[in-house]
């Protein structure tokens, strides 16, 4: 259905260049595995033949399982992080073998909370990357700058040194298994989602970087996600830019009724040139 590993991810349809791709991040929620089934649920009904796009969820591990059995083939089931060993002294690991034995095909990397308070660095995102490539899974792969680097002009730089490190050693190729997420740090949580055009700005610079990298065809194909307070409010003007590709949802997704209206935006897209 979504996998990326299989094809690659082009639409039928004419309106876009990409596939939409809306995800949602529960990071430390909810509390009880309960909890957890009763949103799970919630979101689950939402899913329509009619949602626009392909649709996933990134759980704490101890719910994958679980929530994984309730979103059939509605939306793709993934973990927040993965430790980038294959076994042995890593307490509190989960390795990307293990998730990958439980029907997961799906994980993000380098999300910014992993970077500030896991101290996560740019080479060890790389290996989390690469081992899930190898793994045969799917990686999110988030970037984004800080409020100060935004306001020193540096958002560009950041992308690019997140980009080309996170990526380090990835091919052509296995960019079939790469979507990118941009969540500029300071619209995280804060309520300030990033204009679509400043959000639209950084995606096609974005875009060109991979574009340096893998040539066109691969930055044509690769889709770049936006997160930082994306709602119900904002999510359809952001999903009318060409190239934002889809969102990565926090706290609107621990609301079904919310992520619900998530996943069914409505756009006005032009149609895709492509
Ligand atoms: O970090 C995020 C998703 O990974 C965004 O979180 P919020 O939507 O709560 O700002």
């Amino acid at each position: 259905f979504v996998s990326q590993s299989k094809s690659a991810p082009r639409l039928e349809s004419s309106l876009f260049a990409r596939k939409p791709f809306i995800t949602g991040n529960w990071k430390l929620n909810p509390s009880t595995k309960d909890e957890a089934v009763a949103l799970a649920t919630g979101i689950a009904d939402s899913v329509t033949a009619d949602s626009p796009g392909d649709i996933g969820l990134f759980v704490p591990s101890p719910y994958l399982e679980t929530v994984q059995k309730i979103a059939g083939d509605k939306f793709v089931v993934g973990a927040e992080c993965v430790t980038p060993e294959t076994a042995g002294a890593f307490t509190g690991g989960v390795s990307p073998s293990m998730i990958k034995s439980m029907g997961i095909e799906w994980a993000l990397a380098g999300h910014s909370e992993r970077r500030t308070i896991n101290k996560e660095s740019d080479d060890y995102i790389n290996s989390q990357c690469k081992m899930l490539i190898e793994s045969d899974m799917n990686v999110v792969l988030c970037i984004g700058e800080t409020l100060e680097e935004f306001e020193k002009g540096l958002v560009d730089a950041v992308c690019e040194v997140q980009l080309k490190k996170g990526l380090a050693g990835v091919s052509s190729e296995e960019m079939k298994q790469v979507t990118i997420a941009y969540e500029p740090v300071w619209a995280i949580g804060t309520g300030k989602v990033a204009t679509p055009e400043i959000a639209q700005d950084v995606h096609s610079i974005c875009r060109g970087i991979l574009g340096e990298m893998y040539g066109e065809q691969v930055a044509e194909d690769t889709r770049i996600l936006y997160g930082g307070s994306v709602s119900p409010d904002s999510v359809d003007g952001l999903m009318e830019k060409p190239d934002i590709d889809g969102t990565l949802v926090g706290g609107a997704s621990l609301d079904a009724t919310s992520f619900g209206r998530i996943i069914n935006f409505v756009t006005k897209k032009e149609p895709a040139t492509v």
